[in-house]
């Protein structure tokens, strides 16, 4: 089927809880890897997942992160929302900072944990999190360039795989 503005329009978002983990000691944030068998694999984001229904942004959120990454969010302060769309899927991203947690950083899906400044070191990134990785760079006064994150090159293999 060939898709159009019109059919692009009535695809229905899938409603995404995101996290913001900010590392009190030194504002560094959490990043992770895209675990194996989910589209992108291997790329870079922030940890979170989708809402299943009835599910309000936190308390997803708060289950994501016991499920994916281990710990239990102490605070979840509502931040922006987004939208992107992907060759597979619209998304529409509930960002929230959260700077408390508990328990031990436990990576239960074989992906992959690191702690960045900005700008991050890690790429490719998911396009859906540049806006967010462009206002923390805005919020800190930093530079902020798309291009370092996920390459034209990358994003079209990306788009025909
Ligand atoms: N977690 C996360 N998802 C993001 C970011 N940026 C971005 O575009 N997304 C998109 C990618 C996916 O299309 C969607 C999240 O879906 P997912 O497949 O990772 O969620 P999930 O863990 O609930 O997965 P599943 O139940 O389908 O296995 O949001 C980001 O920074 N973090």
């Amino acid at each position: 089927m060939t898709v159009t503005a019109e059919t692009t329009a009535e695809r229905k978002h899938t409603e995404v809880a995101v996290g913001v983990l900010i590392r009190q000691s030194d504002g560094a944030l959490l990043i992770t890897s895209r675990p194996e068998g989910k589209p992108r694999a291997g790329w870079w984001e922030f940890p979170g997942g989708k809402l299943e229904a009835g599910e309000t942004v936190e308390q997803a959120l708060r289950r994501e992160l016991q499920e994916e990454i281990g710990i239990t969010i102490e605070n979840c302060i509502a931040w922006k929302v987004t939208e992107h769309a992907y060759s597979h899927a619209l998304v529409r991203l509930h960002w929230c900072k959260v700077t408390q947690w508990s328990g031990e950083f436990e990576m239960r899906e074989g992906q992959q944990m690191v702690w960045q400044q900005l700008p991050l070191q890690v790429q490719p990134v998911l396009e859906g999190a540049l806006p967010a990785l462009q206002w923390l760079s805005q919020e800190r006064g930093l530079p902020f360039d798309a291009s370092t994150y996920v390459t034209a090159e990358v994003k079209s293999r990306a788009a025909n795989a």
